[in-house]
C-alpha cells in the first residue's frame, strides 16, 4: 500500500491520493457492452446462450432454473449454513421492515389534505455476482427488501459454473425471500435480458445489484435508454476506508483492509490515522495477513492501488473521508460516536473495534448494496424504498379551494400561465 502524508500534498496530489482505479466508461470496455447489450436484443435467448458460451464457458440448456435444480440446491447445502442464511434474512427483514417508509397525510391548509401513498414496482430484476465468489448473500440483500415492498414479480439473474448451474447457496436464499424466478445468467448480457426482455427472461421495470465492471457499466447504458429500465445505483467494486487511533488494535485494522481487498483486483482500501505507529503496524499487518489468505494474490492487487495516510487529526480523517466518499466507513477510534456527526458522505458506517465490516456484509441487518466509487456523495445503499414508488395524492374541499386557489392563481399569472390561472379563478367564481 502507497504511504502519503495528506498535509504533504498539493492539490493535485490530494486529488490523486483518493482517485479510484482507473475504471469503466473506458471506450473499450463501454463499446464491448455496447456490442453485447445489442446482441442480446437481436438474438434473444440464442445470444445468451452464445455469450454464455464465450464468457462463462458454459453450455446452456435451460435459462431459468427448474424446480428440480432448486430442490437439489436445498437437499445438498450444509443445514449449518441454511440456518445462517435463514438467521440472516430475519435480521436483514427486521432492520428493513423498520426502516421502510410509512404513507403519511398532512393538512397543508384548512380544507387541504396532501398525503404520501407508497406502491411497489411492479416487476424487479436482481443481479447477484458470481464470477470471482458467488454471493448469496447478496440474493438476500435485493431479495428481502423487493418481498417486504410486495413487487409483483422478482426476478434474479446470476451467473452459471461452467457445468450449468448455479450456486447452490444462491438459489436457496432466492428461494427463501420469494424470488419467482431465477436466470442462469452472468455480466452485461444478464443485464441486457432484464432491461430489454428476451422469450425466457421477463422485461423488468428496475435493476438492482452489484457486480464488476460489465455489469455496472451495462446498468448505465440500459438506464439512460428509455426502452431500457431503471437502476438502484452503480454499484462496483467494493472499498472501504478505515480512521484509526493510535489505541486502535493493528490486528482488527488490517483484517478489515484485506476483507475488502479480497473482493476484486479493482477493489480499493484505505487507511487513515494521525499515528505514525498505527500506520506502520498496520502496514505490516496487512502484509503477514495477506499472506495467508486463499484470496492473497487478488488482495495484494487491490492493495497496489490502496493507500495508507497520515493526517494530523481524527477531523481532519473525518474531512478526508467525506471527500473520498467511501461505500464502507469504519471508525477505529475510542470515542466513535463523537466523530460520527461530522460524517457527511458513506454508504455504511461501523462504529468501533467490535463492528468489523464484514457483519454488515452478512447480517447486522443492514444492507451491503451500497454506492461505490464516490457515489456515496449524492446516492444511499438499497431499501425497502428503492422498490416502491412514492405518489402525492391530493384532496381539496370547497373551502379548501377558497384557501389556497388565490395563492395558484397569484403564482399562475406570474408566470403568465393563463389556463392555469383559470381552472382556479372559474372555480372561486363558482363558489362566490
Ligand atoms: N458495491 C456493492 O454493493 C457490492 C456488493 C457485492 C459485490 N460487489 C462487487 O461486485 C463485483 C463482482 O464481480 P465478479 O466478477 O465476481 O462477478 P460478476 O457476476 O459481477 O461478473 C461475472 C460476469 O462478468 C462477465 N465477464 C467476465 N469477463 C468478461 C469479459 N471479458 N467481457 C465481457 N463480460 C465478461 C461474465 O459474463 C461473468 O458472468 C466485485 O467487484 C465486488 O467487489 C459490490
Ligand atoms: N462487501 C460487499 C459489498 O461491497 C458485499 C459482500 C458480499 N459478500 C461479502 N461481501
Ligand atoms: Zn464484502
Amino acid at each position: 500500500m502507497k504511504r502519503l502524508d495528506w498535509n504533504a500534498l498539493d492539490e493535485t496530489a490530494r486529488r490523486e491520493a483518493l482517485a479510484r482505479p482507473a475504471q469503466s466508461r473506458a471506450d473499450e470496455l463501454r463499446r464491448g457492452v455496447e456490442q453485447i447489450i445489442a446482441n442480446v436484443r437481436e438474438g434473444g435467448d440464442a445470444a445468451l446462450r452464445e455469450l454464455s458460451a464465450k464468457y462463462d464457458r458454459c453450455a446452456l440448456q435451460a435459462i431459468a432454473v427448474d424446480e428440480a435444480e432448486f430442490a437439489a440446491a436445498e437437499a445438498s447445502l450444509d443445514p449449518a449454513l441454511k440456518a445462517a442464511i435463514r438467521e440472516a434474512a430475519a435480521r436483514i427483514e427486521a432492520f428493513h421492515r423498520a426502516a421502510a417508509l410509512q404513507p403519511v397525510a398532512v393538512d397543508t391548509a384548512p380544507g387541504v389534505r396532501v398525503e404520501r401513498m407508497l406502491r411497489p414496482i411492479g416487476r424487479v430484476g436482481l443481479y447477484v455476482p458470481a464470477g470471482s465468489a458467488p454471493l448469496p448473500s447478496t440474493a438476500l440483500m435485493l431479495g428481502v427488501p423487493a418481498h417486504i415492498a410486495g413487487c409483483r414479480e422478482v426476478v434474479l439473474c446470476s451467473p452459471a459454473r461452467a457445468d450449468g448451474r448455479c450456486d447452490e447457496a444462491v438459489l436457496y436464499a432466492a428461494r427463501l425471500t420469494g424470488v419467482h424466478k431465477v436466470f442462469k445468467l452472468g455480466g452485461a448480457q444478464a443485464i441486457a435480458a432484464m432491461a430489454y426482455g428476451t422469450a425466457s427472461v421477463p422485461k423488468c421495470d428496475k435493476l438492482f445489484g452489484p457486480g464488476n465492471a460489465w455489469v455496472t457499466e451495462a446498468k448505465l447504458q440500459v438506464s439512460s435508454d428509455p426502452d431500457g429500465a431503471a437502476i438502484d445505483m452503480p454499484a462496483g467494486p467494493s472499498e472501504v476506508l478505515v480512521i484509526a487511533d493510535a489505541g486502535a488494535n493493528p490486528v482488527f485494522v488490517a483484517a478489515d483492509l484485506l476483507s475488502q481487498a479480497e473482493h476484486g483486483p479493482d477493489s480499493q482500501v484505505i487507511l487513515l490515522s494521525p499515528s505514525a505507529d498505527l500506520l506502520d503496524q498496520a502496514a505490516a499487518e496487512v502484509e503477514r495477513q495477506c499472506a495467508e489468505l486463499p484470496r492473497g494474490a487478488i488482495a495484494g492487487r487491490a492493495l497496489a492501488q490502496s493507500r495508507l495516510i497520515a493526517v494530523d487529526s481524527l477531523a481532519q480523517a473525518v474531512e478526508v473521508s467525506n471527500r473520498y466518499a467511501p461505500e464502507h466507513l469504519i471508525l477505529q477510534v475510542a470515542a466513535p460516536r463523537a466523530l460520527l456527526d461530522g460524517v457527511e458522505s458513506a454508504g455504511s458506517v461501523f462504529l468501533g473495534q467490535w463492528a468489523p465490516e464484514s457483519v454488515g456484509d452478512y447480517c447486522s441487518g443492514s444492507n451491503h448494496v451500497l454506492p461505490t466509487y464516490g457515489y456515496a456523495r449524492s446516492y444511499s445503499g438499497v431499501s425497502v424504498a428503492s422498490y416502491q414508488k412514492q405518489i402525492s395524492v391530493q384532496e381539496v374541499s370547497a373551502d379548501g379551494l377558497r384557501n389556497i386557489g388565490p395563492c395558484t392563481a397569484t403564482l399562475a399569472a406570474a408566470e403568465q400561465l393563463e389556463a392555469h390561472r383559470r381552472a382556479v379563478t372559474l372555480r372561486l367564481e363558482a363558489l362566490a
